[in-house]
């Protein structure tokens, strides 16, 4: 779906991003992450010619976008800005207008549209009105979102999305984006500098050093066959919770003891142990879950878990 082939670019004297390429498939949600400065936002740019690469190609389903008419190629690309760039002097409404403007969507279809956006992203309709000050930053980054969303369009960019938030309203933003419906067949390309956010949202991660590429993968192969001493590093300070969160139930299955219990709360497979410790922390003494809908249910109680997830690392990092 997205193509970037050795792709390269310089500002004066600084070689921002050094011969990158990637694929991004259709519907995956690709981040790119690393410390400040490594050339995230650069590389994003160039997928909606923001900016325009110095060497190599771009390519967006089978289409060169270099030869590509920029307003155009952008319509059709939804771009959520750092510190969500809304317009100060446009209300809520008029920010998400901005792409229904240009694709001359009648004022009926702009407003639906604007409404249903509004209600997904927990925007009370009386915000419509309102000007992107009057709003808490949560709630104005909800408004980006809209903005990016509402023409449908199937890849989104996202540069620091959640950036100016505090960590709590974080958390929960992230959450609730998770669990849009919105999101869920789109193409995503996201940058970010926050390691658990990358990890919690990620299909694959991009992770980037001084304009290269360092190390592309799933978070599992991140975590367990990184590349390098520098992507050991980059994640040391916070392994042990990288591992409960891209590590659910469903791998635990085979560590995990065979017993069931009428009394257990029944969970997802999905579950990840991260979450799984939540709800045991929560005053849940026992959950249950099933690998697949042949498989007969197990439950199991929080030592259940950690043994379980202690075997299942030593296990992962042999394989
Ligand atoms: N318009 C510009 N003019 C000059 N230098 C620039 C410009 N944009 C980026 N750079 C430089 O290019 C390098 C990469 O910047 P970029 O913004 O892509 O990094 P980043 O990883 O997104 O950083 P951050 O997380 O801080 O936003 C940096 O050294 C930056 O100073």
């Amino acid at each position: 779906m997205i193509k970037l082939e050795k792709v390269s670019k310089s500002f004066h004297d600084t070689l921002a991003v050094k011969t990158v390429s990637f694929e991004v498939k259709e519907g995956e949600n690709l981040i790119l992450l690393g410390t400040s400065g490594c050339g995230k936002t650069t590389t994003l740019k160039m997928i909606n010619r923001l900016i325009t690469p110095d060497a190599g190609e771009v390519i967006i389903n089978g289409k060169n976008i270099a030869q590509e008419n920029p307003e155009l190629l952008r319509r059709g690309i939804g771009y959520v800005m750092q510190n969500n760039g809304l317009f100060p002097h446009y209300t809520v409404g008029e920010n998400i207008a901005i792409v229904p403007q240009l694709l001359k969507w009648d004022q009926k279809k702009t407003f639906d549209r604007t409404k249903e956006l509004m209600a997904k992203l927990h925007l009370p309709d009386e915000y419509i009105n309102m000007f992107p000050h009057e709003l808490s930053g949560g709630q104005q980054q909800r408004v980006g979102l809209a903005r990016a969303l509402v023409a449908d369009p199937a890849v989104l960019l996202m540069d620091e999305p959640f950036g100016a938030l505090d960590n709590v309203t974080r958390a929960s933003i992230r959450k609730e984006f998770k669990g849009l419906e919105e999101l869920k067949r789109k193409t995503i390309v996201m940058v970010t500098h926050d390691i658990q956010e990358a990890f919690e949202l990620a299909d694959r991660i991009c992770l980037m050093d001084k304009g290269e590429i360092i190390q592309i993968g799933t978070t599992k192969e991140l975590l367990y066959q990184p590349s390098s001493d520098f992507v050991i590093k980059f994640m040391e300070s916070e392994r042990l919770s990288l591992e409960f969160r891209v590590t659910t139930l469903y791998d635990l299955w085979h560590d995990l003891p065979e017993k069931n219990s009428s009394n257990a709360i029944l969970v997802s497979s999905d579950l990840s142990v991260w979450d799984a410790l939540n709800c045991f922390r929560s005053g849940v003494q026992e959950i249950a879950f099933s690998k697949d809908e042949t498989a007969e249910g197990r439950s199991i109680d929080i030592n259940d878990l950690t043994l379980a997830f202690n075997r299942y690392q030593i296990r992962y990092q042999h394989e």
